[in-house]
């Protein structure tokens, strides 16, 4: 069911203390278990809005309120990069938000083997950042988000560092979880092949100021897989998402 809302952001700006006016009247009503995407051109304040969700800043005006009480949110981000510890091995990383909450590592290893299992992982605990490759580093990465078994999940551009097959995969991987687990999902990212394949909605946003100029509903059904990416659908919703884009960087120029 993707009826009610978990998120809402009324009216919200944003302007950081030397004067960038980052967001401006943006509302955005997100549902429980959607898959949103934001895009939009460089400095147009999408990390903002993950990061004025994750309660990493406060807002200039305006309000974000949440469905669900404060106790009962799990949220997650990811970020593009992994941003994992060069010195612990893959079980550590995952181990560290459990640890941050107290919990050992031989209380958590069941949790762990559970996160490395969703994403494909198994047996790499005991290997080091370096041993692994892009893709790999993403997934552990993405694993240590879902170890603390998130309602919300923030991704910032989580794919964009990767080659096109990886990203592919792992676009794939993420929807198959999504799927089965229910998160409400806002993800940014810069390719819009990537937001139209996976989300309920893309929400364009233009910058100077950074502000939400259309939402795309992507009216196709899940699970979609690799026939969704060929078909004439997909390449529908892709040229309405870019011809928004267009205007958004056009109205940011004029
Ligand atoms: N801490 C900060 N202090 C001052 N200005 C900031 C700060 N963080 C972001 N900005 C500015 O706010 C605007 C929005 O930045 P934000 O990072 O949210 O955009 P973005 O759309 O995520 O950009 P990109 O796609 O390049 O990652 C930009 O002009 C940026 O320079």
């Amino acid at each position: 069911m993707r009826c009610s809302s978990m998120i809402t952001l009324s009216q919200v700006d944003k302007i950081y203390p030397n004067g960038t006016v980052a967001l401006q009247g943006v509302d955005l009503t997100v549902r429980r278990g959607e898959f949103v995407s934001l895009v939009g051109p460089s400095g147009c304040g999408k990390s903002t809005v993950l990061k004025l969700i994750a309660g990493l800043g406060r807002t200039s005006s305006g309000e974000i309120h949440w469905q669900l009480p404060e106790a009962e949110r799990q949220l997650a981000f990811v970020f593009q990069d992994a941003a994992l510890m060069p010195w612990a091995t893959v079980m550590d990383n995952v181990h560290l938000p459990l640890k941050l909450k107290g919990r050992s590592l031989t209380a958590a290893r069941a949790d762990i083997y559970q996160a490395l299992h969703l994403v494909d992982l198994n047996g790499a605990e005991k290997r080091y950042p370096r041993q692994l490759s892009g893709g790999m580093k993403m997934r552990v990465s993405i694993a240590r988000a879902l170890v603390t078994q998130p309602n919300v999940l923030l991704m910032d551009e989580p794919f964009g560092a990767l080659d096109e097959m990886t990203r592919s995969k792992l676009n794939s991987d993420l929807l198959h979880l999504w799927e089965q687990y229910h998160w409400t999902v806002i993800f940014v990212t810069h390719n819009i092949y990537e937001a139209v394949y996976l989300s309920n909605r893309v929400v364009v946003m233009a910058a100077h100021p950074g502000r939400i100029v259309a939402d795309v509903t992507i009216k196709a059904a899940y699970p979609r897989d690799e026939a969704f990416r060929t078909s004439h659908l997909f390449s529908d919703y892709c040229r309405e998402v870019l011809a928004q884009l267009a205007l958004a960087e056009d109205s940011a120029i004029a």
